[in-house]
């Protein structure tokens, strides 16, 4: 192998960020996701598409072992972050969902004040030693989560006392404010208007500068605005997994090519 080559091969593995093989989730009896494999881009938008019920959230959570809260269900198969084992025991769930943080379909800010809805990751993980740096993380967060000219002067205020889409990005700087090296979002802009949705989906934009992220979405539109990969899910199956351009142009399936065309789903 050329040294063009070798030099190709470290940077395309460097640039995995979490690579999921063989993954099976289990509702009990149910086998909700088969034998999913699928490499997450760093500083990339990826969307998880495909009809209701084709296990999209579930594999979500699984990238977070936000499925460790649900019971009856099992995850088998590895996921790694940088190459480590999410699953191994030694792995602290509360430190993993720090790094890979996650914004719910409806908002929901904690019932504290706006400051502290965006404080409070960065307190239980010590990322600030006095009171200074805490302010300049909270501000940065909610910079960076286009929402500081709206709310810089009811910092006190509760943080459930803004309007939908003010929440999802409060919802979003808190998630950011732990500096996360991954951001899951679940139909994030579900519950907004057009314009909430539109600054949502350009700050996704900005977002992927700094970290990965995953979105899980029922608009083929969104998910062709703001995604950079797509996959495709089918009762419970990755069917098809690439370039967003490809996916929506040139589907090699035919089962993604009917819901793309509006066929299934
Ligand atoms: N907590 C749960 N207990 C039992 N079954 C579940 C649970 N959550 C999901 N399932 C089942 O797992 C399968 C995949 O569900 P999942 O919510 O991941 O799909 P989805 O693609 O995200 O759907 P939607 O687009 O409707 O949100 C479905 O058959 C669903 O009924």
């Amino acid at each position: 192998m050329n040294d063009m080559r070798i030099l190709e091969r470290a940077v395309s593995q460097t640039d995995i960020k979490i690579s999921a093989r063989k993954v099976q989730v289990y509702y009990g009896e149910k086998h909700a996701l088969k034998d999913v494999d699928v490499d997450i881009q760093d500083k990339t938008v990826t969307a998880f598409i495909g009809p209701s019920g084709c296990g999209k959230s579930t594999f979500l959570r699984c990238l977070n072992r936000m499925n460790d809260t649900i019971d009856s269900c099992r995850v088998e198969g590895r996921i790694a972050l940088d190459g480590e084992d999410i699953y191994d025991k030694r792995v602290d769930p509360v430190q993993l969902r720090a790094r890979v943080g996650m914004v719910f379909q409806k908002p929901n800010p904690f019932p504290k004040s706006i400051y502290d809805n965006v404080a409070y990751g960065p307190r239980i993980h010590g990322l600030a030693r006095n009171r200074t740096e805490l302010d300049e993380i909270v501000e940065k967060s909610l910079r960076g989560a286009a929402l500081w000219n709206e709310v810089k002067d009811r910092l006190a205020e509760p943080g459930t006392g803004l309007s939908g889409g003010q929440q999802q990005r409060l919802c979003i700087a808190r998630a950011v404010a732990t500096q996360p090296e991954v951001l899951l979002m679940d139909e994030p802009c579900s519950a907004l208007d057009p314009i909430a949705t539109s600054q949502v989906e350009d700050l996704i934009d900005q977002l992927r500068s700094e970290f990965s992220v995953v979105i899980v979405t029922h608009s083929m539109q969104q998910a062709a605005r703001v995604s950079q990969k797509t996959a495709f899910f089918h009762l419970g199956n990755l069917v098809e997994f690439g370039n967003t351009d490809d996916i929506f142009t040139r589907p090699h399936d035919p089962r993604t090519e009917s819901y793309i065309s509006g066929r299934i789903g």
